[in-house]
């Protein structure tokens, strides 16, 4: 539902419009003008000053505070839903949350920024989604593949990792799901970004691409538009995007599938733009860090559990969630490789390990189960799905 929004106007009593002849719409531009100035200079005095007590805080914290004590996305996401509950307009939820984002991030990044990994190469979504987690004032290094991004977080090389873990038309990434068996990192935060496929060439007609390269993701992402536009052209699988991007650059005959950002890392014309067989299509990145954080008041909890056996498995998991009233909201099954037809259980579910109702079914699953890890708590997803937001 959207929300009823306050409409928004200027108090600008001494600005008429320019009826009196331009003379009068100099003096009110002017006018309006020094206003913004003056504006300016408080907005920059309180960032400043905000920027002073985040330090404060980072002393407060300790010298040895680790990533996970000085990076807080339950915090981050406390002052983010704030904002959107504040905001009355003109600027849409998302364009003030950016702001935000970057006050927080730069306060974040005074003593030295985050080290965060990500799937790449430069150009990815997921290079994307590292930005609208953590602002621009991180130091992002772009990865080989989903392997790598874990490896390093796990062995503290980077302080956050970033990694695609769904999207809601092509459904889950096994590998990301399957890569949690092999390591202890934990999951920190969830990401979601609203995907935007463009067909990038520097073509100036549909008639002169003879070849369509894009990630295996992309071309099933458009499908229907790519059956419908360019049917005579052959469609090429290659490990990303970017990598897409890269390779028609000089290519004139070829075009690439991929989002803005490689657009403009590799200044390959955009001709056309959004070509997504589903207007909502939306990817799901998962933060990686190493330790388990605390409530923020709207979190979700994600669950390994591996050893059930037998015909009643399934039963034996989700019983105690719904007797003690926990909200299941997914659940995936992926085989555990050990033995044959069995499985390991991703399971998300609502609120934090703190809450008494996670805590008492935790404790039955436990006790059914071989191995249960709490794979994360973190909150739920502030940046890109907003309820009743205003594009
Ligand atoms: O509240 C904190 O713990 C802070 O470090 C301050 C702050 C902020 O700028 O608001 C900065 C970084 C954290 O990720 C969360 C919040």
């Amino acid at each position: 539902m959207p929300r009823p929004w306050k409409r928004w106007r200027p108090s600008l009593s001494s600005c008429g419009n320019s009826k009196d002849g331009s003379d009068k719409a100099k003096i009110d531009l002017d006018e309006i003008r020094r206003r913004i100035d003056a504006l300016d200079e408080r907005i920059q005095a309180l960032i400043a000053e905000r920027a002073g007590l985040a330090q404060a805080v980072r002393s407060a914290k300790g010298e040895a505070a680790t990533p996970a004590e000085y990076y807080r996305p339950d915090r981050e996401a406390q002052v983010l839903r704030r904002v959107i509950e504040r905001n009355e307009g003109p600027l849409a939820d998302s364009v003030m949350l950016r702001v935000f984002r970057e006050i927080m991030s730069a306060c974040l990044a005074q003593q030295e920024p985050l080290r965060v990994a990500y799937l790449g190469p430069e150009g990815t979504f997921t290079q994307q989604a590292v930005f609208a987690q953590f602002g621009h004032s991180v130091s992002a290094s772009a990865e080989t593949g989903i392997d790598e991004v874990f490896r390093r977080v796990q062995g503290g090389e980077v302080d956050f990792g970033v990694v695609p873990v769904e999207n809601s038309s092509q459904g889950i990434v096994t590998h990301t799901l399957d890569m949690f068996m092999h390591s202890d990192v934990r999951i920190a935060a969830e990401v979601e970004l609203r995907i935007h496929q463009h067909l990038l060439t520097r073509a100036r007609s549909l008639d002169d691409i003879e070849r369509v390269y894009a990630h295996q993701q992309s071309l099933a992402q458009c499908r229907m538009w790519l059956a419908g536009h360019l049917e005579h052209a052959e469609l090429i699988a290659v490990s990303s995007n970017a990598e897409a991007a890269r390779r028609v650059r000089n290519a004139p005959d070829a075009a690439a599938i991929a989002g803005r950002n490689a657009a403009e890392i590799y200044g390959i014309p955009v001709l056309f733009a959004n070509i997504e067989d589903h207007a909502d299509n939306t990817t799901r990145f998962l933060v990686l860090g190493r330790e388990l954080l605390p409530p923020s008041g709207e979190d979700k909890t994600t669950l390994m559990v591996a050893g059930l056996d037998g015909p009643g498995a399934l039963f034996d998991l989700i019983e105690p969630l719904s007797k003690h009233g926990v909200n299941m909201t997914r659940i995936e099954s992926r085989p555990s490789r050990e033995r044959r037809w069995d499985y390991v259980f991703f399971i998300d579910v609502e609120g934090h390990v703190d809450d008494p109702g996670l805590k008492d079914a935790l404790a039955e699953i436990e006790s059914r189960a071989a191995q249960v890890r709490i794979l994360g708590c973190y909150p739920r997803a502030v940046v890109g799905r907003l309820p009743g937001e205003r594009e």
